[in-house]
């Protein structure tokens, strides 16, 4: 039975690197995929993985239907055996409404990867109907790390290394950015609820407060 499924994971866990293993598994053994991305860090029309490797992808666009997409594309005489939709945080409900009808009347497993929750610890719209309507979730197995050595849970939007809570929903960004800059750390429960980000909490060690007192 063709399902939908939803990998899912913190920022950096590896769910491009598995997205581009899938297809490169199904591509070598003759299939056809359809890969649709949406906003990856590399660019319009790509879809890429920071171990380097990267492939073109059908770029989606606001309130484009997908079902429609992959109908035209098939009665043109294409092929699509399968589809995967990389960033798929950043599509619509409606637009994961129509995946899971291409699984359901074209017979097609599709295979979501994107991250659950945002910066506030917030379903993106996406990722909440991905949860209620795909066959299965899969947590990707190389678990990303917090700081403090605990598995990343949760995604942190920083500024210079210190956490925000304020800010649209959606900014295309990365791990590791240069200070100043706004990028992403990943966290666990523990430290996201105390925006301990590794910047803070180095900060925090060096802190006169917290130095062992001299006995002189
Ligand atoms: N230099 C490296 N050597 C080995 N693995 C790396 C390296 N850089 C990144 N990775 C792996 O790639 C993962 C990120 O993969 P990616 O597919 O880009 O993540 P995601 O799509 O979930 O954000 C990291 O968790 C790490 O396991
Ligand atoms: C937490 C969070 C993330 N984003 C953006 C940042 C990246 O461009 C993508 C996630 O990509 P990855 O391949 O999973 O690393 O999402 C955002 O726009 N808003 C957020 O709150």
């Amino acid at each position: 039975m063709p399902e939908l499924v939803f990998f899912s994971g913190t920022m950096d866990c590896g769910k491009s690197t598995l997205a581009l293993q899938i297809e490169h598994n199904r591509s070598a053994r003759g299939l056809a995929g359809m890969i649709f991305t949406r906003d990856d860090r590399a660019g319009e029309g790509k879809l890429s993985s920071r171990l380097g490797l990267v492939t073109d992808a059908v770029e989606v666009e606001d309130g484009q239907d997908l079902y429609a997409y992959l109908v035209d594309h098939l009665s043109q005489g294409g092929r699509a055996d399968y589809v995967i939709a990389d960033e798929a945080q950043f599509l619509g409900p409606e637009q994961i409404d129509q995946l899971a009808r291409v699984v359901d009347d074209l017979d097609i497993d599709v295979y979501a990867f994107g991250i659950t929750t945002d910066f506030r610890s917030k379903l993106f719209p996406g990722s909440q109907r991905l949860v209620e309507l795909a066959d299965r979730v899969e947590v990707l197995q190389v678990e990303a790390l917090c700081w403090c050595g605990a598995r990343a849970t949760h995604n942190a939007r920083t500024i210079g290394g210190e956490m925000v809570v304020e800010g649209a929903q959606v900014v295309v960004g990365d791990v590791d950015q240069s200070a100043d800059e706004v990028g992403y750390e990943v966290l666990c429960r523990r430290h996201h609820r105390r925006r301990m980000t590794a910047a803070s909490a180095r900060a925090a060690a060096l802190s006169p407060d917290v130095l062992p007192v001299s006995p002189s």
